[in-house]
């Protein structure tokens, strides 16, 4: 019934992975981090750090892409319990949809609640500059247009629902905390929000689909966070993401604008501190088990 169910991972087979994590240290993590292109300096900022190479973790995907580092970071942030990924897998890495969406399953069964992922993005709005973060308040899958979707294959109902609601994917309320935050910050003027479209990549956009993705509603695309959003929200995780815009999509024949991956580390490079402070001081405020924010 479900030809491709091998490369899907059992419950079983997650919470191996999960227990022999947990039996090597600590920490019992509510917070899970998950950091895109240039942005694994978050990490660094993890205090009583215990740290775990991909390639040692059972089950565990390596990662292959430059700009993420491949480790799975555990440690305290102002004393809240955390874990970070410190490097994401992609479709286009090669694996299947249900390898680079484990991990999802494992913060949730490490104890995390709230998933903050970050990325980098091309900008397809025009109000949008290079450096502007954006707050996602939904997405565009394009990939599941086609039917390409983490929960393809059975159902456990030990992680969620077969019919997942996706209207509520991104929490609100963490939504306007990153607004009021980004403004005690000092942010206001390049703190955004708005739509993000996956693709599959590795390419990037010609002219014609930024075009078509623009006109469709989305204002940032990249190749990566979507897939993980859906897992962590069937396993009824919170989630929160951000986009920092890398680069603007090129979406004129006569531009001499070419998208490249160094241009998307070096200005991840750029805002990288900044970025860091604001999840990090979101972290602080975010109270567990009520579902509540504090003051
Ligand atoms: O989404 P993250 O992992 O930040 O990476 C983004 O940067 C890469 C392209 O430069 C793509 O992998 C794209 O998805
Ligand atoms: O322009 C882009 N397109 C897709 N993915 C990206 N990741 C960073 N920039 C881009």
């Amino acid at each position: 019934m479900f030809p491709e169910v091998n490369s899907c991972y059992s419950y079983e087979e997650c919470k191996a992975t999960a227990d022999w994590l947990l039996a090597q240290t600590d920490v019992r993590p509510t917070v899970g981090i998950v950091c895109g292109s240039g942005l694994g300096g978050l990490a660094d900022l993890l205090k009583d750090q215990v740290a775990f190479n991909y390639k040692d973790i059972p089950n565990f995907p390596q990662s292959t892409v430059h700009g993420h580092a491949g480790r799975l970071v555990f440690g305290h942030l102002k004393g809240r319990p955390c874990v970070c990924m410190q490097g994401r897998f992609h479709l286009y890495e090669g694996y299947s949809i249900h390898k680079i969406t484990l991990p999802m399953r494992i913060f949730k069964l490490l104890g995390v609640e709230t998933v903050m992922l970050t990325n980098a993005a091309g900008g397809l709005n025009h109000d949008f500059k290079m450096g502007d973060i954006m707050i996602i308040k939904d997405h565009l899958n394009l990939p599941g247009f086609a039917g390409i979707n983490p929960l393809n294959g059975p159902n456990d109902e030990r992680f969620g629902v077969r019919f997942l609601c996706m209207s509520d994917a991104y929490d609100r309320e963490l939504q306007q905390l990153a607004m009021e935050v980004g403004q005690d910050l000092g942010y206001g003027d390049f703190l955004k929000e708005g739509v993000y479209c996956v693709l599959g990549g590795p390419t990037f956009e010609t002219i014609a689909e930024g075009r078509m993705l623009h006109r469709l509603g989305a204002d940032a695309v990249g190749m990566s966070t979507v897939h993980e959003v859906i897992v962590a929200r069937h396993c009824g995780m919170r989630v929160f993401a951000l986009s920092l815009i890398t680069n603007q999509v090129v979406m004129d024949y006569d531009s001499e604008e070419r998208a490249n991956h160094e241009e998307v580390l070096q200005v991840g490079r750029q805002r990288a501190a900044q970025l860091e402070r604001l999840v990090y001081t979101m972290v602080t405020k975010i109270v567990h088990n009520n579902y509540g924010l504090r003051d």
